[in-house]
């Protein structure tokens, strides 16, 4: 699914209005039935509503919206905030259609606004602005939109909170916008609605399709997407039934500090239930009882050092290298992660955790990535490697620049994990829970990707497919285990299930 920015939603829209045809009034009474029926699904008409509405497009929705709520016999009273007396025509119409319904208090403010008296069980429905916001809130509005957060009342925003831009909200007055308890949002999700800074602004974000052209979609072109199922599922490959474990890929993982074994299993363990062939685990020397027992599916290679990681190994002989989980950043194991980089041009490589690290306080030496490799930061590893900033908009940006500098993929681990790729895209991924926000689940990942690189899988089909992989096991888990009790290895026991949906989607 593309996300679309402002200007294509809006392009969207018009070539719906002319090519369906459909009349712009009646596209927005069908977006404002969508509306509706949300509500009506969450709550009862127990509930009174208030409506606050803007004097453009989002506006219109939201007095239809009063209208076909006040129908269903809710009790609703609208604020239409005009101050330049001027309203987009739909707006007005619905405005006009609003005159014909006795059960709806409204109130046209274009001056002074008497807050209403609010009860702890009415619904405020924000329809003061869109996607047609074209500055940060000020003024008249800004203060609104402050009462309005101050309420203890739930709050749904219609189409976006207003106050929030589509896209970047980096420089936005934070205090300005709508801090809503849910948002309904027509045809896709737009950019900041994936963003973790702008959660406390959307609440729980639902999707509505309000029936934009397909064919329009399909040909406007977006930097943006969101990774499907089918796509995912169409990319795994079958297994021949005369393969050996020599055609199902040879890994290397470079993993586990002394007292930090715990990364290299995980990682591991997720490998080999992913399909690998064969796992050869490069690790300190008093690492051996407790891997040879916990894997005893993995080979063993040593490193000279009881307790670090200090010599770099020949990619020769592998199809994939993992370098990263639970490495400590020693000096010593430090320069081994150069020497590492610099001899690892062969086989496709992942480099994550304590090799991040290493490379957040050598930055030159990013330059050492061979082509292809695939990063996986989390937000703390990214900001040490790129990007000093703490916004996630600044954040995305930074890192789909760093794939296409150094001809990489970046995944920037979180809810929504992002996937840059060196082309410029980026691939958001819709699986995965707050259960995964538990220790050891990056290892898990790294394990994944590492995998599906050693049989073969491209580096952008391995992300994608390893990333939504891993957050679908992550769901399968917390749909049996509850999101509080989930542990990373339990993602991992939940790998086989996840493979066995995937594949029967692409039957
Ligand atoms: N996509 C679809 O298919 C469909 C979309 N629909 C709906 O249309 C919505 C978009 O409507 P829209 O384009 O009229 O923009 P909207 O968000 O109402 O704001 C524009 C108004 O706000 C004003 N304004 C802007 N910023 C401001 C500020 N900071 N402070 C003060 N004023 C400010 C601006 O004034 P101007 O700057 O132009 O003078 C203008 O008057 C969309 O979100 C969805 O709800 C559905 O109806 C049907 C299908
Ligand atoms: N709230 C969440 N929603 C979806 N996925 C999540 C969430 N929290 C964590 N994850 C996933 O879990 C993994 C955590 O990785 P990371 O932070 O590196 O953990 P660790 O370093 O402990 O192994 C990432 O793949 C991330 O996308
Ligand atoms: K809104």
């Amino acid at each position: 699914m593309k996300v679309f920015s402002q200007r294509q939603i809006k392009e969207l829209e018009n070539y719906t209005i002319e090519n369906e045809p459909i009349a712009a009034i009646d596209l927005m009474e069908r977006a404002a039935k969508k509306v509706a029926a949300t509500i009506i699904k969450h709550y009862d008409n127990s509930r009174g509503i208030i409506v606050f509405a803007g004097p453009g497009n989002n506006g219109g929705d939201a007095l239809a919206t009063a209208r076909l709520l006040a129908l269903e016999n809710y009790k609703v009273e609208v604020y239409l905030f005009n101050p330049n007396d001027h309203l987009s025509a739909d707006c007005e119409a619905n405005k006009q259609r609003l005159d014909t319904l006795a059960n709806i208090s409204f109130n046209e403010v274009t001056s002074k606004f008497q807050p209403p008296q609010l009860n702890n069980d009415d619904i405020i429905i924000d329809g003061l602005f869109g996607i047609g916001l074209n500055k940060p809130l000020s003024g008249g509005f800004a203060a609104l939109v402050q009462f309005i957060n101050t309420a203890a009342v739930e709050v749904i925003a219609i189409d976006m909170p207003s106050g929030l831009f589509c896209n970047d909200n980096s420089d936005n007055d934070k205090r300005n916008i709508i801090r809503a308890t849910r948002t309904i949002t027509f045809h896709s999700p737009k950019l900041s609605q994936l963003l973790v800074d702008n959660q406390e602004y959307i609440g729980k974000l639902e999707v509505v399709d309000i029936g934009l052209s397909e064919e329009k979609s399909k040909e406007l072109y977006s930097d943006f997407e969101i990774v499907e199922a089918e796509q995912v599922a169409a990319m795994i490959k079958s297994r021949n039934a005369f393969g050996h474990k020599g055609s199902f890929g040879h890994a290397l993982l470079i993993a586990g500090h002394y007292g930090m074994a715990g990364a290299a299993v995980l990682a591991a363990k997720a490998s080999l239930r992913s399909g690998l062939g064969k796992l050869t685990l490069h690790t300190p020397i008093k690492n051996n009882d407790i891997l040879q027992t916990a894997i005893p599916e993995a080979i063993l290679s040593h490193d000279f050092s009881e307790t670090i990681f200090t010599t770099a190994v020949s990619s020769e002989a592998y199809n994939a290298i993992c370098l990263g989980p639970g490495l400590g950043k020693e000096p010593d194991t430090a320069l081994a992660v150069l020497e590492q980089l610099q001899m690892s041009k062969k086989a496709p490589l992942v480099v994550d955790a304590d090799a991040l690290n290493i490379l957040g306080e050598h930055k030159s030496w990013l330059q050492e990535l061979p082509p292809a490799t695939i990063l996986t930061p989390h937000p703390a590893e990214f900001r040490r490697i790129q990007s000093g900033s703490t916004d996630a908009f600044t954040h995305l940006v930074d890192a789909q620049t760093l794939a296409q500098r150094l001809n990489i993929i970046v995944i920037l681990k979180g809810h929504y994990t992002a996937i840059c790729a060196p082309n410029g895209k980026t691939f958001f991924n819709p699986t995965g829970n707050s259960g995964m926000a538990t220790a050891g689940s990056g290892d898990v990942l790294s394990g994944i990707i590492t995998s599906l690189l050693a049989q073969q899988y491209s580096p952008l089909e391995a992300s994608l497919l390893g990333v939504y992989f891993h957050g679908l096991a992550g769901d399968l888990a917390q749909a049996d285990l509850e999101e509080e009790c989930l542990i990373a290895s339990d993602i991992i026991k939940y790998l086989p299930l996840a493979f066995k949906q995937l594949k029967y989607f692409h039957k």
